[in-house]
């Protein structure tokens, strides 16, 4: 198959389970939201293809699941990738408690220039807010990330958020971009990649939302 893109980026999304990792990322991909919440079990991953000055930018995001009994698997995935969000949903002051906790393992596990963005999502329910917009851009200028408030279910800010990272990714790469380039061949070789080195779970075969 001919290669249809430049270059591949490796996104992560990190946060508590139920904070709507799944849904923004089903919303960026497939423009889908689903209201149930159906755990994620391990690691899946979803492919989108971007341009950004020029530069067709393919862009593998990896939805983790956020329930601690996966968090070693998981983990693996840290060094792999060149971006990451944090995400916390705005009516959980908990969530956004444990974004501290998400960043130091970032820090731990990841490469030294991941990129990263904060993400507060359900932004819609603001009723329930328990977490003030301020808050979270007082958190992201400490961490020196950029903030987005989101909605997988209004669809506010999920283009914006997601082509931000890419934008970072593609800055800090910049210098070593022919590494990025042509790597991998085309998505049947990347899956195989990931196979071979035996981190690939059910990419194919989640239950949830938008993978089904
Ligand atoms: N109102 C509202 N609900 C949302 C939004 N995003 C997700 N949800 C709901 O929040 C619940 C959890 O969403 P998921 O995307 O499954 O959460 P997750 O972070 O992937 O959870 P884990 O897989 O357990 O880590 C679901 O019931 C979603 O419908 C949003 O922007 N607004």
């Amino acid at each position: 198959m001919a290669k249809q893109y430049d270059v591949l980026f490796r996104l992560l999304l990190l946060g508590d389970s139920g904070v709507g990792k799944t849904c923004l990322l089903c919303r960026f991909t497939d423009n889908e939201f689903h209201p149930s919440h159906i755990s994620t079990i391990g690691v899946d991953f979803k492919m989108k293809t971007l341009e950004i000055d020029g530069i067709k930018v393919r862009i593998q995001i990896w939805d983790t699941a956020g329930q601690e009994r996966y968090q070693t698997i998981t983990k693996q995935y840290y060094r792999r990738a060149q971006g990451i969000f944090l995400v916390y949903d705005i009516t959980s002051e908990r969530s956004f408690q444990h974004i501290m906790k998400w960043a130091s393992d970032v820090d731990e596990y990841a490469p030294d220039n991941i990129q990263k963005i904060l993400i507060g999502n359900k932004s819609d329910e603001e009723e329930k807010r328990q977490v003030a917009t301020e808050q979270g851009n007082k958190l992201a200028k400490n961490y020196g990330m950029d903030f987005f408030e989101t909605s997988a279910f209004t669809n506010y800010n999920i283009t914006e958020s997601f082509t931000r990272l890419a934008e970072q990714v593609l800055a800090a790469n910049k210098k070593n971009l022919d590494l990025l380039r042509a790597s991998v061949t085309d998505e049947l070789n990347l899956t195989a990649l990931e196979e071979e080195e035996g981190i690939t779970n059910g990419a194919a075969g989640s239950q949830k939302g938008c993978w089904c």
